[in-house]
C-alpha cells in the first residue's frame, strides 16, 4: 500500500488565488490595496529565498508589498524604530520580522512590539494568549497551513488523535491549539519524550516539526495515519544539495493513508497562508466581512 501525496503547492495555489479574488473585490468596490511588510535582518541565504519569494507572492495576489533589508550588525533600538514606523503606517496591514534574528536583537521584545492586529505571524503575546483561550487572533502561518491541509483531507477532526512531535513557539504549541480547538485528542512530544514511537504510534494524525532530517520512519506511523511533514532541512545527498523533511518519505508512505511532501507540502501552504492572514488583518481593521475558510 502506498499513502495519498497531499498536494500543499496546489493548495497553496488555489489558497493564494481565493486571496487574490478578495484582493481584486476590494480594490474594485473600495479602491484599497492591503500592503504586506517584511523585514528581514542580516544575510541567511535561505531567508533571502522565502523573503523573496514572499515579496514576489504577495504582488501576484494584487497587494503591496514592502521589504526592508537591514544589515547583520542592526541594533535592537533601531530595528523597534522601524517597527514603529510601520505600525502607524496606515498602508500597512501585517508585519512579518523574519526569524531567527541576530544575536544582539531580543526576538521577543521585537516580536511584542508589533501591533498585534498588524501581526500576520501570530507570534506577539497577545496573539498567543487569545489563541490559546478560543478569542479571534492572527494564527500563526505554519500551523494554519497544517490545519488548512488536514480540513480538507480528513473533514472533521473531532476525536481523532493527534501527536504534535516538536514545542517550539512559532510550530509545535500553536499547531496543538489549533488542534485541541478542532477536538483533538492532542499529545505534544519532543526531544525528552520516552518510547516515541510508542506514542507516534498512536496518532491518526502525525504532525513532525522537530528539525531532524528523515527522523521519522514508517515504524512510528500506525497504518493510514495522515502524516504532515513540516521539516525543511537541507542536506547534502550524492554530492548534491536537497531539500527533505522531518519524515522519511518512502518508508512513511508505505505505512501511512497521507502524507505531505517536502519540498510541496507545508512550505508554499505557510506562504499562501501568510497572504491569506494579511487579508484577514485588513478585513478585521476596517470592519470588512474576511475571507471564508481561510482561517482557524
Ligand atoms: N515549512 C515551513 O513553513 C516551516 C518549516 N519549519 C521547519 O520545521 C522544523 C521545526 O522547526 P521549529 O519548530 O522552528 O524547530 P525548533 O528547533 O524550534 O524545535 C524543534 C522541536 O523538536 C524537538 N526535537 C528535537 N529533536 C527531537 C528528537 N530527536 N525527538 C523528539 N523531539 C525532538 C525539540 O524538543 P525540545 O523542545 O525538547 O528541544 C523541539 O521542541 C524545522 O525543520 C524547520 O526548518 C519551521 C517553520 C516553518
Ligand atoms: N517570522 C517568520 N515567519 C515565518 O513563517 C518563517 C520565519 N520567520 N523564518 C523561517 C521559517 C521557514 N519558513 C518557510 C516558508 C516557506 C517555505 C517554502 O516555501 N518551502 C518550499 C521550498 C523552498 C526552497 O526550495 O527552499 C517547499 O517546501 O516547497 C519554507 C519555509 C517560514 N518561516
Ligand atoms: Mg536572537
Amino acid at each position: 500500500m502506498t499513502a495519498q501525496t497531499i498536494d500543499g503547492k496546489n493548495f497553496a495555489a488555489r489558497i493564494r488565488g481565493r486571496v487574490a479574488d478578495h484582493v481584486a473585490r476590494l480594490r474594485d468596490e473600495r479602491g484599497v490595496t492591503p500592503g504586506l511588510a517584511v523585514v528581514l535582518v542580516g544575510d541567511d541565504p535561505a531567508s533571502q529565498v522565502y523573503v523573496r519569494s514572499k515579496g514576489k507572492m504577495t504582488k501576484e495576489c494584487g497587494m503591496e508589498s514592502f521589504e526592508y533589508r537591514l544589515p547583520e550588525t542592526t541594533g535592537e533600538a533601531e530595528l523597534l524604530a522601524l517597527i514603529a514606523k510601520l505600525n502607524a503606517d496606515g498602508a500597512v496591514h501585517g508585519i512579518l520580522v523574519q526569524l531567527p534574528l541576530p544575536a544582539q536583537i531580543d526576538a521577543e521584545l521585537v516580536i511584542n512590539s508589533i501591533d498585534p492586529s498588524k501581526d500576520v505571524d501570530g507570534f506577539h503575546v497577545s496573539n498567543v494568549g487569545r489563541l490559546a483561550t478560543g478569542q479571534r487572533s492572527m494564527v500563526p502561518c505554519t500551523p494554519l497551513g497544517c490545519l488548512l491541509m488536514l480540513r480538507e483531507h480528513c473533514g472533521s477532526l473531532s476525536g481523532l488523535n493527534a501527536v504534535v512531535l516538536g514545542r517550539s513557539n512559532i510550530v509545535g504549541k500553536p499547531m496543538a491549539q489549533l488542534l485541541l480547538s478542532e477536538s483533538c485528542t492532542v499529545t505534544i512530544a519532543h526531544s525528552r519524550t520516552r518510547d516515541l514511537q510508542d506514542v507516534t504510534r498512536r496518532a491518526d494524525i502525525l504532525v513532525a516539526a522537530v528539525g531532524r532530517p528523515e527522523m521519522v520512519t514508517g515504524d512510528y506511523l500506525k497504518a493510514g495515519a495522515t502524516v504532515i511533514d513540516v521539516g525543511i532541512n537541507r542536506v547534502e545527498r550524492d554530492g548534491k544539495n536537497r531539500l527533505v523533511g522531518d519524515c522519511h518519505f518512502d518508508s512513511c508512505a508505505s505505512v501511512a493513508g497521507a502524507i505531505t511532501p517536502v519540498p510541496g507540502g507545508v512550505g508554499p501552504m505557510t506562504i499562501a497562508c501568510l497572504l491569506a492572514n494579511t487579508v484577514t488583518a485588513y478585513c478585521r481593521a476596517h470592519d470588512l466581512p474576511e475571507p471564508e475558510g481561510l482561517t482557524a
